[in-house]
């Protein structure tokens, strides 16, 4: 998988060189492209923004940068993904789905984000997303690209050091995951459950579904299924 970024802080998104992602770059599993957005500015101030039409707080994006950035960087087969708060939710079958893709752009917006022109233009010549990562407001779209990138590439083959890793996630079968322990078996007072310190898989198992049951009906109840 090719994934390309495009921000006004490049710096910001090193992060994703580092440990399992830096790990899946360095065997060429991914590819990762960082571009400075002012890089397309045609001034000296290398504006990227502007006073939004119709008034309001803050600054909008230039589309006379993002858009001819967009061109240079995001070819017709790639997927372009825009993290912003009023994006459709990224979900773990979001993550699932770019799994499989190719080649991701993502365009992270700063101010009050990019002039919707950037995402209308893009839309006539390439699939884009618009996404957000929860009902929160960022200061920027690159903590978001970076939450997304670690969700979809620890699902490509061969990232995950456990391939069965990520079948038994949290979400994997709709469900939250439960508790999980390691030794010592006591530890300040508190024991490891019975039923894991033995040797009955089908028991532990059945354990397992049951305490996910437990915990997803208590923290959240939409994600049981109609018969829970
Ligand atoms: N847009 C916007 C915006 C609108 C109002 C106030 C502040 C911002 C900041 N912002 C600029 C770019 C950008 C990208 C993604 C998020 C983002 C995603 C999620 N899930 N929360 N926040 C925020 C972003």
């Amino acid at each position: 998988m090719r994934i390309g970024v495009v921000s006004i802080f490049p710096s910001y998104l090193e992060p994703m060189r580092m440990a399992l992602l830096g790990k899946a770059i360095d065997r060429g599993i991914v590819a990762l492209d960082t571009y400075d957005l002012r890089d397309w500015t045609h001034d000296v101030h290398r504006a990227v923004d502007d006073s939004p039409y119709g008034g309001g707080p803050g600054m909008v994006m230039k589309p006379t940068v993002w858009g001819p950035c967009l061109d240079d960087v995001c070819p017709d087969d790639a997927l372009l993904v825009v993290p912003t708060p009023a994006g459709v939710p990224f979900t773990q079958a979001t993550a699932q789905a770019w799994s499989r893709e190719k080649h991701i752009v993502f365009a992270c917006g700063r101010y009050e984000g990019i002039d919707q022109r950037v995402i209308d233009d893009a839309a006539k010549r390439v699939r884009v997303q618009e996404v957000s990562i929860g009902d929160f407001v960022l200061i920027g779209g690159e903590v978001a690209v970076i939450a997304m990138v670690e969700a979809t590439v620890r699902l490509i083959d061969g990232v995950l050091g456990n391939a069965s890793s990520h079948q038994q996630d949290s979400f994997s079968d709709g469900l939250l995951e439960g508790p999980s322990y390691t030794r010592p078996p006591v530890w300040r007072g508190l024991e490891v459950p019975e039923v894991l310190r033995g040797g009955d898989h089908a028991k532990q198992q059945q354990w397992r579904r049951e305490q996910s049951l437990a915990r997803t009906r208590e923290r959240r109840p939409d994600l049981l299924p109609p018969e829970q």
